[in-house]
Parts: structure tokens; C-alpha cells; sequence
């Protein structure tokens, strides 16, 4: 598929892509053989992302790019560390990674979705967070340089990553630490959604100003034509250089010390080529400034670069996703969404905020709706809490809508600054649970724990979309922070009322009563605490009581004790980790009341969970199959007198 605009299917066979084991056999190739390689290559990424789904957009942006990479640079000496690393299938692609694990990339059969330092020597450092890349790369190459080595380090950053406030605490710091580091600003102006903030707007400006192009690009021709120009460019770089910073506004990443070369077509291969052997040979950091374009000869992936930033799995020659276009039941992203247009619309105070993901948390519906209630502040969620903090300290109700595991990044903001000023902000967290495909740097497994800890805040799980609205509401109209977790994908197919109904804090929900057996579920754990009542009744004689619990904290102790006295065993499931989680809240409750009863806490062990095909295999595999579940429940029953 030659060109942005033919859609037929690509081809099946890659000749080329299959000789090459490494950066040796790409140097073996002609120039025409390499553009060659370059289709074969997004014929295999879009072959095998239209079945797994994944990073198709980013990866077939970076094609040119991540083949030039491989040419100038040797890695595993040389090291490569990529931003977020959702663009890294290219280079596992060029790193002897194109078998069936290449097939089965992000399933349980196959490669991380992301680079992993236990999948390959070649994968210098992990990712699957974003604007990590510069500062772990800064670190390598001052490392390098403390131990006398003369590797390359090669720090490959998104445009949407500098708007990552980590990414700027280490370009503040490249220059007082090393002479040798390359950057390569990989600028396609997307985040995921479009690129937001003073930054892209800055990037941009680079890439069309006619003025900076063409005197950055031809200084040499353009000192000709000034008195006394000739001499000069006999003085050669260093004074062309010196002039030019004169006469050309030097880039933001001159003044950090960082020699700024491009922009530069980041398809056009040999260009790309020559500008990172000047990189490799630089002796002082140097970032390279490629543009590129997300999706690049796929033209769906190009009329929809936030859809195919990561996609589910998709007809070739359509482009549609293979699933129900309007998923039923709805997604909780867009149950979330959806609520909160109809908050936002019926007290303007009500905003909310997304860290550059307003797809995948649903706030597309408010920013589509209510813009003026809408703010998308990029890949940066400390701020985003912060921002948020402060909007409620002037009598607006924020909600910041951001993944479990990416509000990770904002854990300080959240006790120094929202908890401890007690200041109402609600906090949204989709993907509390597993993200099966993405894997461990993905699934919201930790919220529970994290959060538990810390004073002055309410956490709580709906059983189903219908009660995520009620807490919604409920968090609405009570004056602390409010945390509430949901998981990845479509709701149970309730009804939701047209009028949300607040709970009372701290109260549980009783689901059916039971005298020998009482268990405690969050979220979609209900569900299977529900099959387990039915299963033990029928096989094993006992009665089994269902609670939702629906609040972490504060927990109904008052429930809890009064069922904990009168049954025989306690048991708690939480889609989270078992460490320091909900079970582990109702083990501390219990002993601090000298209450005895047996409990069995089923949740996540403590270790990280890898990628896999789906919750129930991920689960299948960690020892909480159904069958696991109840296996655990009667081996404590044996030790106790039921
Ligand atoms: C801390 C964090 N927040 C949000 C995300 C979700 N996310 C993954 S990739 C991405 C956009 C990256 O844009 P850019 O760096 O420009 O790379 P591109 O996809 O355009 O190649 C975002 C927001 C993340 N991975 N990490
Ligand atoms: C790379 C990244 O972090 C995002 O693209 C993430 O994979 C999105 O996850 P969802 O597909 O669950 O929205
Ligand atoms: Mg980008």
C-alpha cells in the first residue's frame, strides 16, 4: 500500500521483513529495498493490529523513523529508551521479534503491547506511562559517561510527551549533566486526541514557520547574500552558528542547552538518516525535531488518528472496529461521560478535566456538549489534580477524570494538596481492574490500597453504571474528595433512572442475607460473589449472604461487625490488589474489635499481572478462576466448624 490513499489489503508476505534478524541485515539493504522494507512493515503492523487490536496510528507513524534508528545506531549497546513505548512495535519488528509472538503481540500467547527489559536486551528501558523516556535516558547516558563508556542513548519522545511535566524536569537538567544525548521529537501534533497546551502551539510554530524553516535549514545561502556573509561561512559552523542564533530565534531547546536540528520530514529515510548520524556524531545533546504522521499509509488510521491511536480489532479494508459500533451494554467511559453532560448542564459550576484522554475516559460526550465546562490539560495529571484543587477553592466542583493507574502519577497532589485542604474534587477512575492487552503498566490494580490510607476522603465502587451515576451524585453533595472506581468496558445492562439517587455515606448495600457464609464484593466482583452463593448452596448446603459493598471508606463497620458476630465465615472480593486493599481494611476492622470470625480475602496477589487476552484468562492464570475462588472458600471451611 503505496500511498495515504489506497485501502485494499496489504499484502500477506514480507520477504524482506523476514531476512532481517537485526541492524546488520538493514545494512545490507539498497535504498529502494529499505522504502520496500518500509511497506512490508506497515503491511505486518496493519495485518496484525486488524486482529489483536493495538497502537496501529503511533506505529505506522514512526516506520521511517525506527528503521533509520536501526541503520545509524547499534543496539543493545547503544541504547534506545521510547516514550510511553506504544510506538515501540517497529522496533521489535527490527529486533528479531517478527515470529508468532509478533502475531500474538498483546494476548496471552504474545509480546508486550509496550518495550519490557524481560522481553529483549534491545528494550533498554520499560514504558507503558508517558513522558518517562527523556529523564530514564538522561540517566543512562550520565551513567554511560561516569563509567567511561561511548555507547548512544537515544531518547525517542512523542510531541504529546513534552507535555508531560517530567519530561521538562529532565530537558532542565540535560545539559548540566551530559555532553552525548540524542532526542528525537517524534511530532505527529497528536496525543491522543489532538495535542493540547503553549508547547504544541510552540511545536507547531517550528514545523510552519517559513522564516525559521528556510533560514534554519539554508543559513549557509542566505549568509551569501548579506555583506561580508561569504566570509563567515568560510569560518564555517561555529560562526554560521553564532550568526544564526543572531538572526534566527533559537529554539526553546537551544536555551536548555540542547542543539535543535530539523524540522525535518521524518518519512523522507535518508534524510532521516543523515540527520542521526550528525546526531550520533554530535558532542553535545542534540534533539531532532521529525514530523511525522499518525497512521501513516493506512488512510483510516489517518481520517482517524484518535481512533487509531489504539484500536480494537478492524475490517482492512473498512477500517470499521469488528465490534458492535454502540457497545451494549454502554461502556462506563460513556455512562461517566454522559453524566456528567447532564450535571455540567444543570449547574455550571460542575466541570471536569482529563489528562489527554477525553476518549477513553467519556468525557468526549462534555467536551462535544459542554466545552466551556471541559479542560483538557494533556498528559499531565499531577496537574491536572492540582489545577483541580485550586478550581475548588474558588466554589467550582471538578471532577478529574483520569485511569486508575495513571492517577497514579498524582498520588502527592492528592494527600499535600486536595486531602489535607480537604478540597471537594471527584475523582473518576476508569479502568480500576484489569486493562487485559496493555498489561502491567495498565490495570488499575493499586487504587484500593493507595488511597486507603490517606485521611479526609471517600472511596466507593458501583455494582453497575446505574449506581455509578448514584455516586456521582452522592459525591456531588458532600464537601470532601471523592474517589470513585469503575473498570475497563461495558456496564451490566441496567436501567439508569433519569434521576440519580445519592447513597448514604458508608452504607453498604445487602444483596441476600446469609448465616453461615457472608461475603463482601466491590464492582464487578458482585457478580461472582453471586455465582459462588449459588454454587455453595446448591453443593455444599450452606447459606451464603451477598453484600455490595459499595464503600471502601468509609466502610460500613456497623454492618460488617453485626454480620461478622452471627456467621461462620467472612469472606471479601475486590477487583485490586490483596495487599493493603479492601480485604485487608475489613481484617484490620475485625481485629481492632477482637472479632474473630474466619475471613478469606480473594484479590490480586501481590505481584505485577502481565498482558493477557481477557480479565477471565488473566484471572484464570493468577489463581482466581471461579473454580479458585471456591476452592479457596471450602478449604477455609474445613478449618472451621461450619
Ligand atoms: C501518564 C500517562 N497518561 C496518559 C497516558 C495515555 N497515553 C498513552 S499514549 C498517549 C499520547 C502520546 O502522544 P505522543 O507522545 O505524542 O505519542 P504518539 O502517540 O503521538 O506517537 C497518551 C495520552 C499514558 N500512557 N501515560
Ligand atoms: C498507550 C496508552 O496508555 C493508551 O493508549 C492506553 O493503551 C489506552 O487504554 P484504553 O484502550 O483502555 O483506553
Ligand atoms: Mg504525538
Amino acid at each position: 500500500m503505496n500511498d495515504d490513499t489506497q485501502n485494499n489489503a496489504p499484502s500477506e508476505s514480507y520477504p524482506l521483513l523476514s531476512k532481517i534478524k537485526g541492524a546488520s541485515d538493514l545494512r545490507e539493504l539498497s535504498q529502494e529495498q529499505l522504502e520496500t522494507l518500509a511497506q512490508e512493515i506497515r503491511d505486518r503492523l496493519i495485518n496484525v493490529t486488524s486482529v489483536n487490536g493495538g497502537h496501529l496510528g503511533p506505529n505506522l507513524g514512526v516506520v521511517e523513523l525506527s528503521i533509520a534508528l536501526h541503520l545509524v545506531f547499534n543496539t543493545p549497546q547503544d541504547q534506545f529508551v521510547f516514550d510511553t513505548s506504544h510506538q515501540g512495535y517497529v522496533h521489535k519488528l527490527l529486533t528479531g521479534r517478527n515470529g508468532p509472538e509478533f502475531d500474538g503481540i498483546r494476548s496471552s500467547k504474545g509480546l508486550s503491547g509496550f518495550l519490557s527489559r524481560d522481553e529483549s536486551d534491545h528494550d533498554a528501558f520499560g514504558a507503558g506511562h508517558a513522558g518517562t523516556a527523556l529523564s530514564a535516558a538522561l540517566g543512562m547516558a550520565t551513567a554511560r559517561d561516569a563509567t567511561g563508556s561511548d555507547d548512544h542513548v537515544v531518547a525517542v519522545c512523542g510531541d504529546a510527551a513534552f507535555t508531560c511535566g517530567i519530561t521538562m524536569e529532565a530537558l532542565n537538567n540535560v545539559a548540566e549533566s551530559t555532553k552525548r544525548l540524542v532526542i528525537i521529537l517524534n511530532d505527529n501534533e497528536w496525543s491522543i486526541a489532538k495535542n493540547v497546551g503553549a508547547i504544541s502551539k510552540y511545536l507547531n510554530e517550528l514545523i510552519t514557520n517559513p522564516i525559521y524553516n528556510r533560514l534554519h535549514h539554508d543559513f549557509g545561502s542566505f549568509l551569501k547574500n548579506v555583506p561580508g556573509g561569504d566570509s563567515l561561512v568560510k569560518l564555517g559552523k561555529k560562526a554560521e552558528r553564532g550568526w544564526k542564533s543572531m538572526v534566527v530565534p533559537s529554539s526553546l531547546f537551544e536555551k536548555f542547552g540542547v542543539r535543535y536540528l530539523g524540522p525535518i520530514d521524518g518519512h523522507d529515510l535518508p534524510l532521516v538518516t543523515r540527520y542521526l548520524e550528525f546526531a550520533r556524531e554530535s558532542h553535545e545533546p542534540v534533539i531532532v525535531h521529525v514530523v511525522t504522521k499518525k497512521g501513516k499509509g493506512y488512510k483510516p488510521a489517518i481520517d482517524f488518528p484518535e481512533r487509531f491511536h489504539g484500536t480494537s480489532p478492524f475490517a482492512i479494508e473498512s477500517g470499521k472496529s469488528n465490534g458492535s459500533a454502540k457497545p451494549t451494554p454502554p461502556n462506563y467511559q460513556d455512562v461517566f461521560g454522559k453524566a456528567m453532560v447532564k450535571f455540567a448542564k444543570a449547574d455550571t459550576k460542575k466541570v471536569a478535566i482529563t489528562g489527554a484522554m477525553p476518549s477513553g475516559t467519556g468525557l468526549i460526550h462534555l467536551s462535544n456538549e459542554v466545552p466551556e465546562q471541559f479542560y483538557d490539560v494533556g498528559i499531565a495529571e499531577e496537574h491536572a489534580v492540582l489545577f483541580a484543587a485550586g478550581m475548588a477553592t474558588r466554589g467550582l466542583r471538578p471532577v478529574c477524570a483520569i485511569y486508575s493507574t495513571f492517577l497514579q502519577r498524582a498520588f502527592d497532589q492528592i494527600i499535600h494538596d486536595v486531602c489535607l485542604q480537604k478540597l471537594p474534587v471527584v475523582f473518576c477512575m476508569d479502568r480500576a481492574g484489569l486493562s487485559p492487552n496493555d498489561g502491567a503498566t495498565h490495570h488499575g490494580l493499586f487504587d484500593i490500597s493507595y488511597l486507603r490510607m490517606v485521611p479526609n476522603l471517600i472511596t466507593m465502587q458501583p455494582k453497575d453504571e446505574d449506581e455509578l451515576v448514584d455516586m456521582m451524585q452522592t459525591a456531588f453533595d458532600q464537601d470532601l474528595p471523592a474517589f470513585i472506581r469503575y473498570p475497563r468496558g461495558a456496564g451490566e445492562g441496567v436501567t439508569i433512572k433519569d434521576e440519580p439517587k445519592p447513597l448514604t455515606i458508608g452504607k453498604a448495600e445487602i444483596l441476600s442475607d446469609g448465616s453461615d457464609i457472608v461475603i463482601w464484593a466491590l464492582g464487578p466482583m458482585i457478580k461472582d460473589a453471586l455465582a459462588l452463593k449459588k454454587k455453595i448452596e446448591a453443593e455444599d448446603g450452606l447459606s451464603v449472604g451477598v453484600i455490595n459493598a459499595r464503600f471502601i471508606k468509609p466502610l460500613d463497620t456497623e454492618l460488617l461487625l453485626a454480620q461478622a458476630k452471627q456467621c461462620r465465615l467472612l469472606v471479601t472480593m475486590e477487583d485490586g490488589i490483596r495487599t493493603g486493599g479492601f480485604g485487608s481494611l475489613v481484617a484490620e476492622t475485625l481485629s481492632d474489635e477482637d472479632v474473630t470470625t474466619p475471613l478469606v480475602r480473594i484479590g490480586w496477589p501481590d505481584e505485577f499481572v502481565g498482558h493477557g487476552d481477557s480479565v477471565s484468562d488473566l484471572r484464570a492464570r493468577h489463581g482466581l478462576a471461579p473454580e479458585d475462588m471456591l476452592a479457596n472458600i471450602r478449604a477455609k471451611l474445613k478449618t472451621v466448624d461450619v
